[in-house]
């Protein structure tokens, strides 16, 4: 058991305002003031991330945004005695204020998805939410890393894109689509299959973050396993099927909200890290790419000062792979290309 003196110096390291940390404990090196921005934050997603960003000791200012309910939301997360200050926006009148400064910005605003609905019916509305953020971003905080959740991520990456683009401030480096979650899933699926540790469990997911467009490469998983091929399949369709399976599971409450909480949190913890150069940090996201001839497509990218600092190839795949590869491109073009229309209307 942890000795009390040790976990009162863990907290009050924690509590510090300018705190001191290193890469994977508490030492010498100080650690810069950073403004995480949530839009979204009183949602499903919005007010578990605000939680989760509050532990965070890397963050020293978390503006909590959303069109109502983020006064109460902020005055409960700002109780807890971490180092960031919370502040509350509400409303399109006060989005400048929770934007101003912020270096990186995370979106789970938008509608989520009913049982029988596909993440692509959430475009009518969603699309509209994130084009109206996207320019408020590209105003108050142009260079600020962006974390797209809003549904669906194919199309609402792409959109922010085009919207970035015509106001004069795109930066491939600093735009990603949040797929975290699928990665999330398909160690857990894994560990359980393999019967190994799930900490010690990595899985990269490529593609996309839709049904067939989200292809887990289990061929490259680590620790190695002799999977089966039937398996493998199971274990890939379970992964693709992973939010249809919460969202049948909430019948009809909505979608994934704490895992993807979780998820969002260790990304927006791993662009923290890379901003504040800490080496070799890597995790998969849904970014500009040259990977395949898509556009944009999710991969390992090294995250660093500048965000994006180096998009990682696919690596040698399965055949099974390689299938999944070419089947999904023509879905994933489209929702690309469905997004850039939408901006340019
Ligand atoms: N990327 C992923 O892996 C992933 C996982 C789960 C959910 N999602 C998506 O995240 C989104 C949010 O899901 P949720 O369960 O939190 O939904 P929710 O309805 O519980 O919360 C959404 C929040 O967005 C707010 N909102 C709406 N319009 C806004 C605007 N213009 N500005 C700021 N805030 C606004 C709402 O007021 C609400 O509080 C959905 O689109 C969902 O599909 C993505
Ligand atoms: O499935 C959804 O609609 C939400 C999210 O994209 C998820 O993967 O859980």
């Amino acid at each position: 058991m942890m000795k009390q003196s040790m976990l009162r110096s863990l907290h009050s390291a924690v509590s510090r305002r300018s705190s001191h940390l290193t890469r994977r404990g508490y030492a010498t090196e100080p650690v810069p003031e950073r403004k995480v921005a949530i839009l979204g934050a009183a949602g499903g997603i919005g007010q578990p991330l605000s939680l989760l960003m509050k532990l965070n000791p890397l963050v020293s200012s978390l503006s909590l945004y959303d069109i109502g309910g983020t006064p109460g939301v902020a005055a409960d997360v700002s109780h807890i005695n971490t180092r960031s200050e919370v502040v509350g926006y509400q409303g399109e009148d006060q989005l400048g204020k929770a934007l101003e400064g912020a270096d990186v910005v995370v979106i789970p605003a938008g509608v989520p998805r009913k049982p029988g609905m596909t993440r692509d019916d959430l475009f009518n509305i969603n699309a509209g939410i994130v084009k109206s953020l996207a320019a408020a971003i590209a105003k108050y905080c142009p260079h600020a890393l962006v974390n797209m959740i809003s549904n669906p991520v194919n199309s609402t990456v792409p959109i922010a894109a085009e919207v970035f683009k015509k106001a004069g401030t795109y930066d491939e480096k600093r735009l990603f689509g949040v797929t975290t979650l699928d990665v999330v899933r398909a160690k857990t699926f894994y560990a359980g299959k393999a019967n190994v540790p799930v900490a010690e469990v990595n899985v990269p997911v490529v593609g996309g973050h839709a049904g067939i467009t989200i292809l887990p490469l289990f061929s490259q998983a680590t620790p190695q396993a002799n999977l089966d091929d039937d398996v493998i399949q199971a274990l890939t369709k379970r992964t693709q099927d992973g939010g249809t399976e919460v969202v049948e599971a909430k019948a009809g409450k909505g979608s994934a909200t704490l895992s993807m909480a979780y998820a969002g949190a260790l990304f927006a913890d791993a662009c923290l890290k890379g901003l504040n150069g800490v080496p070799d940090v890597v995790e998969c996201s849904f970014v500009q790419s040259n990977v395949t001839e898509l556009p944009f497509f999710a991969s390992k990218v090294r995250l660093g000062r500048n965000g994006v600092e180096e998009v990682f190839g696919l690596g040698a795949l399965s055949d099974y792979e390689k299938q999944g590869l070419e089947n999904l491109k023509a879905e994933l073009k489209s929702s690309i290309e469905k997004g850039i229309n939408f901006a340019n209307q």
